[in-house]
Parts: C-alpha cells; structure tokens; sequence
C-alpha cells in the first residue's frame, strides 16, 4: 500500500487550478447510460472512483477512455443490464446505475454498493423512488433485481433529502412516461451539474437546486459534451489546508457561491478570505479562533465532506469547539488518528468537542476514510515533524494526486511508493511486501 510522508510546519503559498468535481461527474458518467451513442465528460478528475465507474460502463459493454481530464465513452455496444457483486462492491456510487439502467432496458440487477465505511448508509430511498414510478423489486440477500417495462412519473417525497436517491430518481424519471415530482429533494450543487447535463441531452428537468424537482418524460435523449463543475470539497480542503498552515493560497477554477457555508465559517475562526470572480484566496497569519458549534447538514449548510478537515483547523484554535455530525454516524474515526497527533478531542454520540492546542506533533496515522485521510494530510501539513499517513487508497477515491496539488503549494510532501508494486526489485522481494 502506498503512504505519503509530510515533512510539516512550511506555511502552504502559490496558487493552484481545483479538480473537476467527483460527486458530479460519478452520476453523469451513470446517467450517459440513458442514451444510446457518443458522450463526452470534461473535467473529469483521475480518481479510483472514476476507475471502477469507467470499468463498469465497460463491463456493460460501453467503450470508455478517459484521456488528461476527458472521458469519451460510447455507450452504442452496451447490452448487460447487470452490475457483477464485485464491482459494486468497490464504491458506494455503483447504485447511480439503478436509475439509468432500469430506465433504458426495463430492468436491472445489481446488489448492495460498496464504500467507505462511514455510516450503515441505506438505499431504502432510491428503492422506494423507483417503487413510485412503477418498478417491482425482489431482493434476495444482497441481490436486488428491479423491472419495469415502462417507468410512469410520479409525485415522490423523500423522507430525507439524499443526494443519492435523488439524483437517481431524476435519471430513472427522465425516460418515464408523463411527469414526475421529487419533493423534499436534496439540494446539492451536483443535482443542478447532472440536471444540467440531462437537459443537454434533450431532457426535461427543472428545479433541481431547490427542494421540488419535476421531471417530464421524454422518449429519447441525443448524446452531448459537457463540462462538470469544480469540486466544491477539494476547494474547501485546500482553503483549510491553507488556513492550517498559516499560509496563503489563491485557488483558481473555483465555484465560491458552493462554498457561502464554509466560508463563513472559516471567517469566524479568523481566516482571511477574498472572493474575486472564479478565484478564492485564503490567508492567516495568526492562531485560529474556536467556534462553539458547527453542525453538518444538507447542503446549503456545512457539508459533512469538509467536517474532519474544519475538526483539524479547530483542534489548533485557541479555546474550545464543539462540531455536530448529523449525516453520518460513523463520521469520526480520523479523531482516534489525530490524538495520536496530540489533538484534544473528545466525542460524545455525535458531537467532537474539540479543545484547541497550540501545535500538533508528526506521527503514523491511518487514511479510515476519504475525508479522514485528507484531514490527516492537513494535519501532517500543520504539525511540526514527520507524518507518514497510511491506507491512502481511501484519498484517491477523491482527490486527483493530492501530493503533487499540495507540491505545488510549497508542501514537502511525497508518496512513497509500496514495496510490492516497484519494478526494480526482484520479485522474491515484492512478494514478501504483498
Ligand atoms: C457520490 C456522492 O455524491 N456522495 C455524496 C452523497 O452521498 P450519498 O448520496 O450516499 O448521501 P445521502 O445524501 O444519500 O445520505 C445522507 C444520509 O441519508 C441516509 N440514507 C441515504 C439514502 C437512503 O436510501 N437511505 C438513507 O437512510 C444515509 O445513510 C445518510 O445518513 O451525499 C453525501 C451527503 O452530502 C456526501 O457525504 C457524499 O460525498
Ligand atoms: C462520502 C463521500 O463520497 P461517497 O459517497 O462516494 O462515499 C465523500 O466524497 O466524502
């Protein structure tokens, strides 16, 4: 397994271009199921993510190639209306194809996604979804296999507003038949890229940003070219990563209005910030400043993805913190991690109270999760010695080489390659590291 090893304590500087956004371009790639022809993604960051989308769209018999940050997928030879357990398995964003798939071949089969291991994360609201528009489902252990010749649009409430379910009930809409209504919808800047996209495609989407969405059914979509929007959280990662270091980073390529949220919340620790257009710039030059609460919840409020990022920038304030985590419940296990760290921080159920010290120290630490690792990485940025942080695979789920962004910042920061997967030692030696 590879690990990246940060020599800490150098303030961040320099400016960087941000990533195109992986919780949108994951659906639209999905999505390029409902049409029959050539599609082509750009600003698609390389991401293992993206690695197992694409090899599913090939395992359905598409052709995919995702060449500098644009994907070209031909979706013509797909046939299979069936995802095999084991790629499903690899990411929770494999149940984007639900949607699609039931959509153009009138059923599917798939089984329980994969994912980071951050909460029990149910699917109860992409099945009840496609339940309301007309699908028969039959779940045996892990299986589920959906049908429904033709989709009818529906009224469809969803008793929390996923992101998930309901990008994937707007995809399986979009080819129903008459119109369907999404209320209590999720608002997140992705829904709009992928409504968007659809309606490129000839589709009939309206709403999506707030909570109603209606989707009018139409017969047939004609494939397009589209660009996904900057990653909103590799822009905050970043911008804290920044703050932590007591640096100054302009960011370009930006969508600020994603970020109204953590902005403000980085303005009340003390962090300068400056919005210019397309540009974020971030400077600090002195101490952080504890908040008594911050609370995830559905966007517009403080996303979950950025919370262990901000625990970071807070467990280097001076006072106390309190930050509610009330998406996931298994959303603090970089806390463990950081107190090897010498973070002070204390959970009780899910809230992290968080008293601040003046310096964190280098140690081993394990990447639990995608956004555990990236705060760990800010961490090791921040902290004075050596910080060898392990299990990274989970890091590039999101982010699109985060040692050679951080590079570019002035960051002394290096992937050290494992053992088993170097070329110039002998084979006996790999194999022993496997
Ligand atoms: C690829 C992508 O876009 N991932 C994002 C998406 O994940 P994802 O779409 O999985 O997140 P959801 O909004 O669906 O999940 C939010 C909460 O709802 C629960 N739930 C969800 C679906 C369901 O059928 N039943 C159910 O109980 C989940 O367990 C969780 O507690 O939104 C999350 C919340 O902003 C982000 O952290 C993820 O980065
Ligand atoms: C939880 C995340 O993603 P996913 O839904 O793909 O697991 C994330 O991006 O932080």
């Amino acid at each position: 397994m590879d690990k990246l090893v940060i020599e800490g304590g150098r303030p961040l500087s320099g400016s960087i271009a941000i990533q195109g956004a992986k919780n949108a371009a994951l659906p639209i790639l999905a999505a390029s199921m409902l049409v029959e022809g050539k599609v082509t993604i750009d600003q698609v960051p390389r991401l293992l993510d993206i690695e197992v989308m694409l090899n599913i769209l090939r395992d359905l018999g598409c052709r995919a190639e995702h060449e500098n940050q644009t994907v070209t997928l031909d979706t013509s030879g797909a046939s299979s209306s069936h995802i095999p357990e084991t790629l499903m398995r690899q990411m929770r964003s494999s149940i984007f194809l639900m949607g699609p798939l039931l959509a153009r071949y009138g059923e599917v089969t798939i089984y329980q996604p994969g994912g980071c291991a951050i909460g029990e994360r149910k699917i109860d609201l992409h099945l009840q979804g496609l339940i309301a528009l007309g699908a028969e489902i039959v779940e045996e252990g892990s299986r589920i296999v959906c049908y429904a010749k033709r989709l009818k649009g529906a009224d469809v409430h969803l008793d929390f507003p996923s992101v998930g379910a309901t990008e994937n009930i707007m995809m399986a809409a979009v080819l129903a038949d008459g119109v369907t209504t999404i209320t209590n919808a999720a608002r997140e800047p992705e829904i709009q890229d992928l409504q968007r996209f659809l309606n490129a495609m000839g589709a009939k989407v309206i709403g999506a940003g707030t909570d109603t969405i209606t989707v009018e059914g139409v017969d047939k979509l004609t494939p397009c070219r589209y660009t996904v929007i900057p990653d909103r959280i590799v822009t905050g990662t970043i911008m804290v990563a920044a703050a932590a270091t007591k640096g100054s980073v302009t960011l370009r390529n930006t969508y600020p209005a994603h970020l109204t949220s953590l902005i403000h919340v980085l303005r009340r620790a003390g962090v300068q910030i400056e919005v210019d257009g397309d540009i974020i710039r971030v400077g600090s030059a002195s101490r952080p400043r504890s908040i008594d609460r911050v609370v995830t919840s559905p966007y517009p409020a403080f996303p979950t993805d950025l919370q262990s990022q901000v625990m970071v920038l807070l467990a280097l304030a001076d006072g106390v913190s309190v930050m509610k985590e009330t998406i996931f419940e298994g959303r603090f296990k970089h806390v463990d991690e950081l107190a090897r760290m010498g973070a002070d921080i204390r959970v009780d159920l899910n809230a992290a109270i968080i008293r601040g010290v003046p310096r964190l120290y280098g140690a081993t630490v394990e990447a639990t999760d995608l956004r555990a690792g990236a705060a760990l990485v800010i961490a090791g940025l921040a902290a004075q010695g050596k910080t060898v942080v392990e299990q990274i695979h989970h890091i590039d789920r999101g982010y699109d080489g985060i040692e050679t962004m951080l590079q570019q910042l002035g960051a002394r920061i290096t992937r050290a390659k494992a053992i088993a997967n170097n070329p110039v030692l002998p084979k006996a030696v790999r194999s022993l590291n496997e």
